[in-house]
């Protein structure tokens, strides 16, 4: 059995304007999905996935005494549900040459799901280096990172963009852009994280925006617009010592352009009331920035703040369920013992 695992990540900013190759700057977090593969003998993959959970389903019993009882669960919501899973166990055939291999798949995360905290790319990451290793070929960082993006771009219905799985893959602050992946060097930024208790579905949300974005000049200015914050993002980073505490100078103007860019985001339809209030109370608590992570819709915020005041002001918001301060996690995927 091989297991491997790879990190969660929150967007200092970029995302969704990053799918139309504006650039984008993710950052790994120390949070991090878990799987193992187990070759089997036989073609076929079976999956333990204790995280996924079904919303509702029927059951009808058999009528005379007997016969199993049949689980009305629409197949629509299983391969949902699995579909990460699938096209990274297809990714890890396909680089391989093994159409047929089968494999005992387990996932276990502390990363919500549908959070904009980067699960699908994390669990896509870490299955296709477990089941590549398992049958005893490790891609390298590139090509697993591409593969991954692959799935993902698949899955979501061919919109994605390489961000997120570039991010967990190689861990750390990267910088993407199109085809042009990067890690980058930043100060040790304060993150804190607010999670709602919901989720966001990501092809939904990037469809939205696209259409948006395809029907309107004005969105599609606006996803330019946050191309250009992210560019004096770039500036404002690079002229940072690397490791480093930032100063507060630094912190503001990078919460200014968070800020920014929550404001683009929520104007092109991807935020959420929730999102809205956490945004909110960390900035009335004197966090320097706060906005949505990944897709949006609900989930998680981040925000910049060294002291206590965002987590406390966070933890005393009705809509907030969970609260943490997020690493940045400087492993990207790994081999578990
Ligand atoms: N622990 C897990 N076990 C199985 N599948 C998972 C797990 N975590 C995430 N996934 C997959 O990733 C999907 C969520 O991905 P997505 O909607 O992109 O949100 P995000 O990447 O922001 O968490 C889930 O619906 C599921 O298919
Ligand atoms: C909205 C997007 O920019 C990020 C999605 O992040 P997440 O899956 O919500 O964690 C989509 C993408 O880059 O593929
Ligand atoms: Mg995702």
């Amino acid at each position: 059995m091989t297991v491997s695992s790879a990190p969660g990540k929150v967007y200092l900013f970029g995302e969704h304007a990053v799918v139309y190759g504006e650039p984008a700057i993710p950052c790994a977090i120390e949070r991090r999905a878990t799987v193992s593969a187990e070759a089997r003998d036989d073609d076929r993959v079976r999956v333990t996935a204790p995280d996924l959970s079904l919303d509702g389903f029927t059951v009808e019993y058999g009528g005379d005494g007997g016969g199993r009882p049949d689980v009305n669960v629409a197949k629509g919501l299983v391969e949902a549900g699995i579909g990460y899973v699938d096209a990274a166990v297809e990714q890890a055939r396909d680089a391989l040459d093994r159409p047929n291999a089968g494999f005992d798949v387990t996932v276990e995360s502390d990363i919500p799901l549908g959070a904009g905290l980067g699960s699908s790319a994390a669990v896509v990451v870490a299955g296709i280096d477990a089941a590549t290793r398992e049958l005893g070929h490790p891609l390298d960082a590139a090509e697993l990172a591409d593969r991954a993006y692959r799935a993902e771009h698949e899955v979501q219905d061919g919109q994605a963009s390489r961000a997120d799985t570039f991010c967990c893959a190689m861990g750390g602050a990267v910088r993407v852009e199109g085809d042009d992946c990067r890690r980058i060097e930043t100060p040790n930024l304060p993150f804190v994280v607010g999670f709602d208790g919901g989720a966001g579905d990501t092809g939904k949300l990037v469809a939205g925006v696209r259409e948006l974005r395809e029907e309107y000049g004005f969105a599609a200015e606006t996803v330019e617009n946050i191309g250009d914050l992210v560019r004096r993002g770039e500036e404002i980073l690079a002229d940072a010592d690397p490791g480093d505490d930032p100063t507060a100078d630094l912190l503001s103007e990078l919460g200014l352009l968070m800020d920014f860019d929550h404001g683009l985001l929520e104007a092109l339809g991807v935020s959420s009331r929730t999102l809205d209030n956490m945004v909110w109370a960390a900035r009335e608590a004197g966090a320097h920035g706060a906005k949505l992570t990944g897709a949006g819709g609900g989930g998680c915020i981040v925000a910049l703040d060294a002291t206590r005041e965002t987590e406390t002001a966070l933890r005393y918001t009705a809509e907030c369920e969970d609260v943490f301060r997020a690493e940045l996690a400087h492993d990207g995927v790994r081999v578990e013992e």
